[in-house]
């Protein structure tokens, strides 16, 4: 009898204790846990995470940019002067330092890549170097373009292009045109 009661209290004290320590074991884990989900739900805009891919957050940027972008394209733009001088310095340029460059203020042909075309507006009529205003420029329109960037192959062209496609006041083309070197003959109306 004396036997039986020496054992009977001490193990409910240890599996109290092995309860306790188990139970303090799974909130530990389960506070870790939660603080492992909240540190990595900050990389993640709450929008974002409530939503689909296309809307929410991203799609609301997209929207504020797509907004900002179409309002700065229909200011007019009346001083692309410095622009146009650029381009015709790059040209006389060209004819220098490249034989077998033509160039005649319009329309030059050249041995070197053409490559994307800025897509900017052109007053009706007007010279192709100068214009001197931009206006919207809507899904489909076809204008012709209003700065060229030229470049041998693997000079760097696409980087230039990429930079300057961040500006919400340019648009340029999506493939690369080869107007110049490869289409020349399909005339004006196949450049628009
Ligand atoms: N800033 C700067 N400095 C050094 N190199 C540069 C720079 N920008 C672009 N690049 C490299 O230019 C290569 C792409 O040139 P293009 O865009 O003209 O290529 S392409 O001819 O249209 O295919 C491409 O080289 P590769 O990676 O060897 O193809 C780019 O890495």
């Amino acid at each position: 009898m004396a036997y039986s009661r020496v054992f009977s209290d001490p193990p409910s004290k240890s599996i109290f204790k092995t309860f306790a320590v188990m139970l303090l074991s799974i909130l530990a884990s389960l506070y870790f846990l939660h603080c492992l989900t909240e540190r990595c739900g900050t990389c993640i805009p709450t929008e974002k995470r409530n939503t689909g891919p296309v809307e929410g957050f991203y799609a609301s940027k997209l929207k504020d940019f797509e907004s900002l972008r179409r309002k700065r394209l229909l200011q007019k733009w009346t001083s692309t002067r410095p622009l146009v001088m650029r381009h015709h310095s790059l040209i006389r340029r060209l004819e220098e330092d490249l034989p077998g460059i033509e160039a005649d203020g319009h329309i030059f042909q050249a041995d070197v890549k053409l490559s994307n075309s800025l897509d900017v507006d052109l007053e009706t009529g007007g010279s192709y170097f100068d214009t001197g205003k931009l206006s919207a420029l809507g899904e489909g329109s076809k204008k012709l373009p209003q700065a060229i960037i030229i470049g041998v192959k693997k000079g760097g062209t696409r980087a230039l292009l990429e930079f300057l496609r961040v500006h919400p006041d340019i648009r340029a083309v999506g493939a690369e045109p080869h107007f110049f070197d490869r289409n020349y003959d399909n005339g004006m109306d196949w450049y628009r």
